[in-house]
């Protein structure tokens, strides 16, 4: 059965109970200490095509889950069955180095935050986006510039913009190299980790219509990493939220903004601005902080800044549950709890 979705479509990628731990090897002497559980046991299956969102706050583990699943990190333990175009059997990519990785490492690019950052200074846009398809064998010669000339007109740049540096390129623009270099290597999955948090809002809208473009032309997957609610609202067909390194709920985007299940959803909701003057939306205040990933509070490691806390969630930890069809939640209380969701907030009888 496939575990975290009731979709029945054949998963392009299922991840079981995927955990990325740092540190806590033992010293020579004395016990071990405890590790920071950045990804700590998570399990989703993803549909070729779809858009998966991942949010949480900041620390919550969406960055290492995410470059886990590229293969930019190794996991700690678990599994993330991906099934390749023309083999009917998945391939366990957490198991798999060196060259038995290496043609299913291309499938499976990432977009980062920071373009910034993530594309080198001294290489022209044609290093940039040439070499990958050089090393990896795609092309050479005079097909190179052809396939990069054609990568930066398809993103919204010219062809005759392959010459120049990355610092004579806007930062919308930085994105669209950093989406041309990754579409270089003929993907079939993108982890794009929060691609458009760095832009301005104007360019952000530009950038998130180019990905859905290229993912209706190309059959393309997303893991959509972000922590900005309304993009992930606008973008994503289904949604996985963490905390501290678990998934505490994942669920279709439209159940999930309408009612959220799990009382971090609900906060995260709540703390999102609203422009409309009709709101009597009062908002969650999130106390605290993110709970520590090496020492977790006892029972539900959400229950020291949840409102509806019981006793039975600061001993007993909550499992992830199918609560109705398609939606996973892990919290003891879900059923009796009556939560809001971002639409549940005008006064009645007014329009927004
Ligand atoms: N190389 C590392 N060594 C030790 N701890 C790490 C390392 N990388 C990340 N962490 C820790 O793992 C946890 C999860 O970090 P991660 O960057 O995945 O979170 P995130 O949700 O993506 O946050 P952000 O939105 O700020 O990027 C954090 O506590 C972080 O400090």
């Amino acid at each position: 059965m496939s575990e975290h979705t009731t979709q029945t479509a054949t998963p392009i990628l299922s991840v079981r109970q995927l955990k990325k731990h740092y540190g806590g090897k033992k010293p020579l002497f004395g016990p071990a200490p405890n590790p920071l559980r950045a990804v700590d046991g998570i399990s989703f299956d993803v549909i070729e095509g779809e858009t998966f969102g991942i949010v949480g706050e900041s620390g919550c583990g969406k960055t290492t889950l995410g470059r886990c699943i590229a293969r930019a990190l190794e996991p700690t333990d678990g599994q993330m069955l991906y099934r390749p175009k023309d083999e009917k059997e998945p391939v366990d990519l957490a198991r798999l180095k060196g060259k038995a990785l290496r043609p299913y490492r291309l499938d499976v690019q990432m977009i980062f935050q920071d373009p910034i950052s993530s594309l080198n200074p001294r290489m022209t846009l044609l290093d940039i986006i040439g070499e990958p398809m050089i090393v990896n064998g795609l092309a050479k010669g005079a097909e190179v510039k052809r396939r990069v000339g054609e990568l930066l007109e398809r993103v919204g740049l010219r062809a005759d913009h392959m010459s120049r540096y990355p610092h004579a390129f806007s930062g919308g623009q930085r994105q669209r190299i950093g989406i041309a270099r990754a579409l270089a290597l003929n993907p079939r999955v993108i982890v794009c980790d929060e691609p458009v948090s760095a832009l301005d809002v104007s360019v952000q809208a530009q950038i998130l219509n180019l990905l859905q473009d290229l993912q209706t032309e190309q059959n393309l997957t997303y893991l959509f990493i972000a922590h900005d609610l309304g993009v992930v609202e606008y973008l994503c067909d289904r949604v996985a939220v963490m905390y501290v390194g678990e998934i505490v709920e994942l669920s279709d985007t439209e159940r999930l903004f309408d009612k959220p299940l799990h009382p971090y959803t609900e906060a995260l909701m709540s703390a999102v601005p609203e422009a409309n003057p009709y709101s009597v939306r009062q908002p969650k205040i999130l106390e605290g902080d993110l709970a520590n990933a090496v020492n977790r509070p006892d029972g539900c490691h959400f229950h020291p800044r949840c409102s509806y806390c019981v006793n039975r969630c600061r001993t007993e930890e909550p499992q992830l549950r199918e609560l109705e069809p398609g939606r996973w939640v892990r919290c003891h209380r879900a059923e009796e709890l009556s939560l809001s969701g971002a639409s549940d907030t005008l006064v009645e009888g007014v329009e927004a």
